[in-house]
C-alpha cells in the first residue's frame, strides 16, 4: 500500500490523481491533501478520502473548511507556505505527488525530499526554479524524483537502464495557434488560448502551451531530471500528441513512448513504479489515429521556447527569473491586461535586466523571483 500526500489536489492533475487512487484502492491510500483557495472542493475530497491532514493557502479558507466539517471527519488543518511544507513531510507517508502550479511547488518538494519521501513530480516549475538544489538534495539522499509530466514520463520509460543515448526529443502539440501568423497571434484572446487542441489542463499551463513556454520549461525540466546538456535535448512539433517523448541512441535507433492523451496514465505509472498496473482504461487505436506528423518548432512566432532554453543555458537565477516573469505575464494576459505577444516581450525584457547570480542558494532564488515579479508588473502597467 502506498501512503500518499497530494499537493494541489483540487487542480487538474490533483483531481486525476484522486481518480487513480479510487481506481486502485487496494494499492493507494491518501493521507494528506493540500489545495490553494478551493476549500469547498477540498471539503468534498476530505469526506471521500478521510486524510489525516490537509492544508490550504490562506488562514481564512482553513477556518471555513474547519467550520464546515463535522468533528468526526475533521483532519489536522494547516495553512500558508508552512502548511504546505508540513503536509509535504507528513509522517507515515511514502510518496508526495506535487501538483500545485507555478513556483509554489519548489519549497514543499524540497521539504518532502528532506523528509525522505518519494516525489511524483507534475510541477515542472520546481525544476525550472530550483533544479540544481532540488536534484542535488535528492541525489544526496537517494530520493527518487519520478516524472509525471507526460513527455518526461515517456522519456524516462524509454531510457530505463539503457546506455548509448545520443539525445532526447520532447514532443509539443504546438498549441491552439500552431499555424497562426504573427499578425493573428497579436489579436488572440484568453478564451482562444485556453482551448488546447489535445489536453484538458489548468489555465496557466494551457497558456504556456499556446506560447510554447511550456515546452521551454520542459526542456529545463528534462535537463535536471535526466542530467543531459541542452544540446542533447530537442523539441519537435507533433500535433496529434500520441508520441510523448523519444530517445535517439548513438547507433541510430530511436525509442518512443505512445499513449492516448490521458494524464491518469503517467500519474498511475509514477505512483506504482517500479510496478506496472494492468488496466484497460487507456486503449490506443493507432489505425484510427492514422497519421503521426513531426515538424521543427518556429522560434520566431513562439519566442518563449528560445527564451526558456537560453535561461536554462545561462543557469543560476535566470530560470527562476524567466519563470516568475512568465507567471506574472500569463496572469496579466488572462486578465486581459497584456496582449498574447506581450508575454514573450515581458519575459525577454525582465531577463535582459537581470543580473544573474550563478552561485544558487534558496535566498538567491527567492530574491530573484520577487525582483522579477516586480519588474514584470511594472512593465505590464506601462504597457497600456
Ligand atoms: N494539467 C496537466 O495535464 C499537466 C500539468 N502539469 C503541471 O502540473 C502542475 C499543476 O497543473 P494543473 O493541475 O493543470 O493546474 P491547476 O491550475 O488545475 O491546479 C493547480 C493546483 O494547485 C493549487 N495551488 C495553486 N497555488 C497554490 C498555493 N500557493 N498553495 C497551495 N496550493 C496551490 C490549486 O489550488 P486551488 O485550485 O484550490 O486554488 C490547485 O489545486 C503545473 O505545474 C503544471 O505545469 C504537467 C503536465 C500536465
Ligand atoms: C500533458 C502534458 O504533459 C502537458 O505538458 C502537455 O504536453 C501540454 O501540451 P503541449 O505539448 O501543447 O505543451
Ligand atoms: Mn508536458
Amino acid at each position: 500500500m502506498r501512503e500518499l500526500v497530494v499537493l494541489g489536489s483540487t487542480g487538474s492533475i490533483g483531481r486525476q490523481t484522486l481518480e487513480v487512487v479510487q481506481l486502485f484502492p487496494e494499492r493507494f491510500r491518501v493521507k494528506g491533501l493540500a489545495a490553494g483557495k478551493n476549500w469547498k472542493l477540498l471539503r468534498e475530497q476530505v469526506l471521500s478520502f478521510r486524510p489525516e491532514a490537509v492544508a490550504l493557502a490562506g488562514e481564512e479558507e482553513a477556518r471555513l473548511l474547519a467550520e464546515s466539517l463535522p468533528p468526526e471527519f475533521r483532519p489536522s488543518i494547516f495553512w500558508g507556505e508552512e502548511g504546505l511544507e508540513h503536509l509535504a513531510s507528513w509522517p507515515g507517508t511514502d510518496t508526495v505527488l506535487v501538483a500545485v502550479t507555478g513556483a509554489a511547488g519548489w519549497k514543499p518538494t524540497l521539504a518532502a525530499i528532506k523528509a525522505g519521501k518519494r516525489i511524483a513530480l507534475a510541477n515542472k516549475e520546481t525544476l525550472v526554479v530550483a533544479g540544481e538544489i532540488v536534484v542535488r538534495e535528492a541525489q544526496r539522499r537517494g530520493t527518487p524524483i519520478l516524472p509525471v509530466d507526460s513527455e518526461h514520463a515517456a522519456i524516462w520509460q524509454c531510457l530505463e537502464g539503457r546506455k548509448g543515448v545520443k539525445r532526447i526529443i520532447l514532443t509539443a502539440s504546438g498549441g491552439p495557434f500552431r499555424e497562426y501568423s504573427l499578425e493573428e497571434l497579436a489579436k488572440v484572446r484568453p478564451a482562444e488560448a485556453l482551448r488546447h487542441p489535445t489536453w484538458r489542463m489548468g489555465p496557466k499551463i494551457t497558456v504556456d502551451s499556446a506560447t510554447l513556454m511550456n515546452k521551454g520549461l520542459e526542456v529545463i525540466e528534462a535537463h535536471w531530471l535526466f542530467g543531459l546538456e541542452y544540446d542533447k535535448i530537442k523539441v519537435l512539433i507533433h500535433p496529434q500528441s500520441i508520441v510523448h517523448g523519444l530517445v535517439e541512441f548513438i547507433d541510430g535507433t530511436w525509442l518512443g513512448a505512445m499513449s492516448v492523451t490521458d494524464m491518469r496514465l503517467p500519474i498511475l505509472y509514477a505512483l506504482s513504479y517500479p510496478e506496472r498496473m494492468a488496466t484497460e482504461l487507456f486503449p490506443l487505436d493507432l489505425a484510427r489515429v492514422g497519421t503521426l506528423t513531426f515538424t521543427e518548432p518556429d522560434y520566431e512566432r513562439f519566442p518563449c521556447l528560445g527564451l526558456a532554453i537560453e535561461a536554462g543555458k545561462i543557469g543560476g537565477t535566470m530560470p527562476a527569473v524567466l519563470n516568475a516573469a512568465n507567471e506574472v505575464a500569463v496572469a496579466a494576459f488572462l486578465e486581459e491586461r497584456l496582449p498574447f505577444l506581450g508575454i514573450p516581450a515581458v519575459v525577454e525584457e525582465v531577463m535582459r535586466r537581470h543580473q544573474v547570480v550563478k552561485d544558487l542558494s534558496l535566498e538567491a532564488i527567492e530574491e530573484a523571483d520577487a525582483w522579477a515579479r516586480k519588474e514584470a508588473e511594472a512593465l505590464i502597467k506601462r504597457w497600456g
